[in-house]
């Protein structure tokens, strides 16, 4: 399986890329402007303060004047109250904002996986698609809310600090931002390095995500392969991995601050050297001081941070890289826009659409490649009524799925057209053939939920009457009635509490409840008892009646209830007929009846009354 690889995203800022975003932000422009003006209104806050320190040293401390401190501490009572509040509104907004993009980057993400082609799941895997829909867009949500807060904080910060300090006293703001370019450059070195390291720990990312997956789908297989260990081993390298790069970047995090603070900390001691001979000298306040070094301190912060968020953005871009290119992906299958334009797209389903089918499928000369080069099925033909049963039989991997999905528009064909009612399905409506198609897999899927819920998927409109009627005629209602809560029993995720007989009995139910015209078994090969077995062939022949219907058949009672056989070979009909004609003739069907459904017993018929 060719699959999309975790990409490298080495890229430095890619302005197309965040003004793609900004799609996501748009709904949040008010929130975003509100948090911009929050953050500003705190920088110039956060500067006040410090000027109020100056103020209270120089005017109450310094010529010991208590008169006015009372209502001095008052005023900067009522300052930290004014900013706890604009604090608390604007994490509130950053919080909307977050989980907002992060909920519209999910819907937006989980429609675009309804729309995508069987061929993207082929080339795809589940873990990339799991990571992307849940920590990739968790961390943009996360950037573009709380980056923006950082980010314009930061800058306000910086910009108002240093106006503040060169206005107050030029000379000693220039010693104080001196240490500025060094920090510069090595906030960007270990930032850099930094984010190289949660690169990889992202990449891997990926693949955990994958590994849990198939650990937990492929739980009953690695016990019964006894395969824990060598799973554990194989988990165990790629958690690694992640867990050598995740000690790395905390190498470099906890190197990093250290040195930044040193760095920040000698441009206050000069302030402190430069400022403290300037007081002795009297050319500067003792408040003056105080709160030149406070705004110091203060203006290494955003510094810091700034540093940070730009490395944290940076990261982000790869999230947005590959959430985009998730979301961008076009379905291979998918309407011609006149089709669109007449009947709207397959979420706002048009019902005159999807009436009046017949069910005759025709296929001109198809051929079919899932890769370029490895043809499946070359020049094939096949012509089938409306209401015929048509079972497939050959050897496995020798095209019957791919026939079917074929038909079934899953996958179009490379080559040659296929007719519904003699006209190319391409030219009609996605959604007039999925809502004229009923299909039961060989482990049919049920989601989680109660029996009548997934019954009612045939058709959501359904009464219970009609559910019980529908249940009744395939068999189904009694094994249902037999359970503690009847047709409100919860099925389990994926209808894990139900056998896989009673899960086809269900997928029968929902397709007689959903009426369609070409009805599609592709029939479970695993054995079920008897009494299970007779009831699964009469709920066959009852969903068959009146429907253009592809068997891939492994019993041969139900290819008997065919109106013709195809024997399929090499992506080729080798022998058609129905099955008395084929035993007959002696050829290929004969060989693989005898070899995979005849008993000894009725082996031994046949060769009598031959
Ligand atoms: N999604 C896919 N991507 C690439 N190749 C595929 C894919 N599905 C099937 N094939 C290949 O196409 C060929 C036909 O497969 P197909 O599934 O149609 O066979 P089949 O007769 O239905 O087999 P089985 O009875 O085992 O289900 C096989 O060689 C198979 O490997």
């Amino acid at each position: 399986m060719s699959t999309i690889k975790e990409q490298n995203y080495n890229k430095g800022f890619d302005i197309e890329l965040w003004k793609k975003l900004l799609r996501f932000a748009k709904p949040y422009k008010r929130n975003l402007i509100l948090i911009g003006v929050m953050m500003i209104i705190l920088a110039s806050v956060d500067v006040i303060f410090p000027m109020l320190t100056k103020y209270a040293i120089d005017n109450f401390i310094v010529p010991q004047q208590l008169e006015g401190l009372k209502i001095f501490v008052l005023w900067y009572i009522l300052l930290i109250i004014c900013q706890s509040i604009f604090v608390w509104i604007f994490i509130e907004q950053a919080a909307k904002v977050e989980v907002g993009i992060c909920y519209d980057i999910r819907k937006l993400g989980f429609k675009r996986l309804q729309e995508l082609s069987f061929s993207y799941f082929d080339r795809t895997q589940i873990g990339w698609i799991m990571a992307r829909m849940t920590s990739d867009t968790q961390r943009l949500g996360d950037t573009i809310s709380w980056g923006i807060v950082d980010l314009v904080w930061g800058t306000a910060m910086m910009i108002i600090v240093s106006c503040v300090m060169l206005f107050m006293n030029f000379k000693l703001a220039l010693i104080a931002l001196i240490v500025i370019p060094f920090l510069a450059i090595v906030s960007s070195y270990f930032q850099k390095k930094i984010l190289k390291a949660f690169r990889k720990v992202r990449k891997t990312n990926s693949r955990i995500t994958g590994s849990f997956n198939e650990g937990i789908m492929g739980a009953k297989t690695t016990k019964t392969l006894v395969r824990e260990e060598k799973n554990l081993e194989e988990f165990s390298e790629i958690a690694g991995k992640m867990y050598r790069s995740s000690v790395r970047a905390a190498i470099f995090s906890s190197l990093y601050l250290p040195v930044a603070i040193t760095l920040g900390s000698i441009g206050t001691a000069m302030v402190l050297w430069r400022g403290g001979e300037g007081v002795i000298l009297g050319n500067l306040s003792y408040g003056a001081l105080v709160a030149f070094i406070t705004f110091t301190i203060q203006f290494f912060e955003p510094v810091r941070e700034l540093a940070r968020i730009f490395a944290e953005l940076q990261s982000a871009q790869a999230s947005a890289e590959r959430i985009i290119s998730m979301i961008e992906t076009e379905p291979d299958i998918k309407d011609d826009s006149e089709i669109v334009k007449v009947y709207g797209d397959v979420f706002s389903p048009h019902k005159e659409n999807w009436a009046n089918m017949k069910g005759n499928i025709t296929f001109n000369n198809v051929s079919f490649a899932y890769n370029e080069g490895e043809k499946v099925l070359e020049k094939f033909d096949l012509n089938v009524k409306s209401g015929e049963t048509i079972a497939l039989v050959g050897e496995t991997g020798s095209g019957k799925s791919t026939i079917v999905n074929l038909a079934c528009r899953f996958y179009e064909p490379t080559k040659g057209e296929i007719l519904i009612d003699g006209v190319d399905y391409r030219k009609r409506s996605l959604l007039w053939l999925h809502s004229n198609l009923g299909y039961v897999l060989q482990t049919p899927h049920l989601f989680s939920g109660t029996i009548k819920e997934n019954i009612l998927y045939g058709r959501l409109g359904a009464t219970d009457e009609e559910v019980i009627r529908a249940c009744k005629l395939v068999n189904a209602h009694n094994f249902i009635m037999k359970m503690k809560g009847g047709y409100h029993s919860q099925v389990g995720e994926g209808g894990g509490r139900l056998s896989t007989g009673e899960k086809q009995l269900i997928s029968f139910a929902r397709a007689i409840l959903a009426d369609p015209k070409i009805f599609v078994l592709d029939e479970a090969t695993s054995s079920v008892d008897t009494e299970t077995e007779m009831l699964i062939q009469k709920a066959i022949e009852k969903v068959l009646m009146g429907r253009t219907s592809f068997i891939i058949a492994h019993r041969l009672s139900t290819i008997r209830l065919a109106d013709r056989i195809l024997v399929i070979s090499k992506g080729k009909v080798v022998e058609e007929g129905n099955h008395y004609q084929l035993i007959k003739r002696r050829g290929y069907y004969y060989r693989l009846y005898t070899n995979q459904f005849m008993d000894e017993q009725e082996s031994m018929m046949l060769h009598k009354s031959s």
